[in-house]
């Protein structure tokens, strides 16, 4: 079986390549043959990839530039995710597309399912949910894959973030009133890798919008805590969390106070156990320590 995935570097793009075992291929096919902005260059280099199942994972994700910039955050993200879903459909291929958390608002108190009303707060938020609906209408043929707070040992995130912070200083403040569930992108990479089987046996009745994170849930404080504790662990760098509200550290986006996410509907489809997101978090930190070790503190 063969995979195409949109977006060459990024983190789930690059995890999937990594993660690619048995008879699954994986292609990455990105920028400059295929550019999200540029509609029009969907079709050719996704056929040229000769894929079984299209998985549509590049996107405009800068959250707070995307304010400032809602055409581009649209046509990439909804026209754009809308043509590679098209293109699957001329294709005869299903397609795998990846959206967001952030087409919630925050206000429900408990992990959102996959039938809870969208509200998104932000241009990136819309846009993802304009995605979703672009994407099933191109084809039946889909599934929508909401996944949260992603990180890996590739590319920008929140991990790497928080270990530049801690080599360069004492103390680093980070919001500790927005919950949810950070993902490594290695398990999405392996759970699409369960849902790409389960598609390609029985191409029947899976289609839809599913829910995919990790298990368990934190703030983005504790998340960093948890880092830098394990980094610390392996002699990696450390500096002390001071929590702070969101209404200390003003974003262009609003994002959602409660963004968690319950995986059970994917978890029955596929017969894929989504990992505590403690024990992920530790590989990525690890993974990145050892590849980039900084003096400890
Ligand atoms: N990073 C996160 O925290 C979250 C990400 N997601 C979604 O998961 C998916 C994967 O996210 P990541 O791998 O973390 O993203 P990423 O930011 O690591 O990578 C995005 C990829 O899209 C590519 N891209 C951007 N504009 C493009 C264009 N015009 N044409 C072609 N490629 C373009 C980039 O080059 C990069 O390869 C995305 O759909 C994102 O919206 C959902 C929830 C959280």
């Amino acid at each position: 079986m063969r995979l195409a995935v949109t977006g060459r570097d990024g983190q789930v793009a690059a995890s999937l390549v990594e993660s690619a075992r048995g008879e699954v291929e994986v292609v990455a096919v990105g920028r400059p043959s295929l550019d999200l902005a540029r509609p029009d260059t969907v079709f050719s280099a996704l056929e040229a990839a000769r894929p079984d199942i299209i998985v549509s994972a590049a996107a405009y994700t800068a959250v707070d530039q995307a304010e400032d910039e809602k055409d581009l955050a649209f046509t990439v993200n909804a026209a754009g995710a809308g043509k590679v879903a098209e293109t699957a459909a001329r294709m005869g291929v299903p397609v795998i597309h990846l959206s967001t958390d952030y087409v919630f608002d925050g206000a429900k108190d408990s992990a959102y399912v996959e039938t809870d009303i969208t509200a998104p707060l932000s241009v990136y938020g819309a846009s993802k949910l304009a995605g979703e609906q672009a994407v099933a209408a191109a084809n039946p043929h889909h599934l929508i894959l909401r996944t949260a707070w992603v990180y890996s040992p590739f590319g920008k995130n929140f991990v790497r973030t928080m270990l530049r912070l801690a080599a360069a200083r004492d103390e680093i403040s980070v919001v500790a009133d927005q919950w949810g569930n950070p993902t490594s992108a290695l398990d999405i990479a392996d759970a699409i890798l369960h849902a790409a089987a389960v598609l390609s046996r029985d191409k029947g009745n899976a289609f839809g919008v599913y829910h995919l994170a990790a298990s368990g849930e934190t703030n983005w404080s504790g998340f960093a805590r948890h880092i830098l504790d394990t980094s610390r662990a392996l002699g990696g760098p450390h500096a002390r969390i001071r929590d702070i509200a969101t209404a200390d550290y003003p974003t262009k986006a609003r994002r959602p106070a409660n963004s968690r996410l319950s995986s059970a509907k994917f978890m029955a489809a596929f017969g894929w156990v989504a990992p505590d997101w403690r024990e992920s978090a530790a590989v990525v930190v690890g993974r990145i320590v050892a590849d980039h070790p900084v003096p400890g503190r």
